[in-house]
């Protein structure tokens, strides 16, 4: 048995990120940049209108008075006007402000007499109204980091700049496969040994918060043979393989015996904690396996503490749960030389830790927003102690 720290060093020392791939910037919400983006052109690519008004130059205007009218511009017009000396052109916002007017005023705050243009904008300055060429960002610089998140905003302020496809770390494709003869699906009635399946559900929505869509869900029975069938399938097909059950020492518990069958690498098999204990760490290649206990609250407590410190690896991206430190409200009492990680409800002042700890129940999971982590020497804590909590990323 291992501690937290090597376990977690061991992932890290086993993982790599995937490789880069282009994809369609339409298609690429939700990833992760692998390469920096320079601008290949100025946006605005010309000094654009930002009202609807009169365009005119601010030092012509100040020398002569009052403004002839010459034409207009409207969005998207495509030759390129000069405007003569002592002239205003009518213009829309988005429009080109041409050579020869540097400034607009808005509609609203001048007026048109006998043709000529009236600007009753005592506050307006030179270059009012107008966005720069190049103001939204210069040609040739940084647009945005690798290891970016596209978010809706990224996506856009790329395609504002022309591009139309993205180098990206793709999503780990990753599989699940629960084990247990005694599993049943929501859904169908329970006969009497039989368990509501919820590990496939809990894990697919873990992995669905973090955009990562689960490629197959497997449900194998306690057999040898059939789990080394469904696992060397799911190895040939993934980059990770999420087991639960079966991990434990029990006469029906296959996943190491399968997964070593299959090949896989054993990085480590069991941590001094609790939930979670008999994990399973391994690598086929580039592939990764990670045997989950099978209890729930083991199986989610083991995706978060080390399954997201592979996806980060993975991905290039940090989904690893955000680290505080702050006061317990109501002491707990452990034994010494295993870590706990406890449910907890944190409200940005103290934390409580949740009664139903258990392994087998979700009950108070569903209802925390953190993980307590008590460290193995640690045998007691008081309440009003300062605590480490992993903010769960729901
Ligand atoms: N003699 C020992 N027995 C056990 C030990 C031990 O050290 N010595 N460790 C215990 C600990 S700690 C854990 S954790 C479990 C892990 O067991 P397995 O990974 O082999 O898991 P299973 O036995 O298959 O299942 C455990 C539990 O979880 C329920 N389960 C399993 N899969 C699902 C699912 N997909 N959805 C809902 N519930 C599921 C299953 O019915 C069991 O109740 O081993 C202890 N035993
Ligand atoms: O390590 Mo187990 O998850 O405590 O029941």
């Amino acid at each position: 048995m291992i501690s937290v720290s090597a376990a977690l060093q061991l992932i890290r020392e086993h993982c790599s990120p995937l490789q880069p791939q282009k994809i369609a910037l339409k298609d690429a919400a939700g990833k992760v940049l692998a390469d920096d983006i320079i601008a290949p052109i100025d946006i605005p690519a010309y000094p654009q209108s930002s009202m609807d008004g009169y365009a005119f130059s601010f030092a012509g205007w100040k020398a002569v008075g009052d403004l002839g009218l010459f034409g207009e511009i409207a969005a998207g017009r495509g030759d390129k006007m000069e405007l003569p000396a002592g002239k205003a052109v009518r213009i829309f916002t988005g429009a080109p402000v041409p050579p020869g007017a540097d400034t607009v005023v808005m509609q609203e705050k001048c007026r048109i007499s006998d043709d000529e243009l009236l600007i009753e904008d005592p506050a307006l300055q030179t270059g009012d109204n107008v966005r720069p060429t190049g103001s939204e960002i210069s040609a040739g610089a940084l647009a945005l980091e690798k290891g970016s998140l596209l978010t809706p905003a990224a996506i856009g302020f790329l395609a504002g700049i022309g591009l139309t496809d993205v180098n990206i770390y793709p999503s780990p494709e990753i599989t699940i496969i629960v084990t247990g003869n005694e599993l049943q699906a929501p859904g169908e009635p329970l006969s009497y040994g039989q368990v509501y399946e919820s590990n496939s559900l809990s894990l697919t929505a873990a992995l669905a918060s973090l955009n990562i869509p689960v490629k197959m869900v497997y449900r194998v029975e306690d057999r040898l043979e059939a789990l080394v069938k469904i696992l060397e399938h799911a190895l040939e097909n993934s980059d990770m393989v999420l087991l639960t059950g079966g991990i434990s020492v029990g006469d029906y518990d296959f996943t190491l015996k399968a997964a070593l069958q299959c090949g896989v690498e054993q990085v480590f098999h069991k941590i001094r904690q609790k939930p979670g204990k008999p994990i399973l760490f391994g690598k086929k290649g580039q592939q990764l396996v990670f045997g989950l206990p099978g209890n729930p609250a083991s199986v989610l407590t083991c995706f978060y503490e080390y399954v997201l410190e592979a996806i980060s690896i993975l991905q290039s991206r940090q989904v690893k749960m955000e680290k505080r430190e702050t006061s317990l409200v109501n002491g707990v009492k452990k034994p010494a030389g295993i870590t706990h990680f406890l449910k907890g409800l944190y409200d940005g002042v103290s934390v409580l830790s949740l009664d139903a700890q258990e392994s087998y129940k979700l009950n108070s999971f569903a209802k925390a927003n953190c993980l307590i982590k008590i460290p193995e020497d640690i045998t007691l804590c008081q309440p009003g102690e300062l605590v480490e909590i992993h903010l769960l990323p729901i």
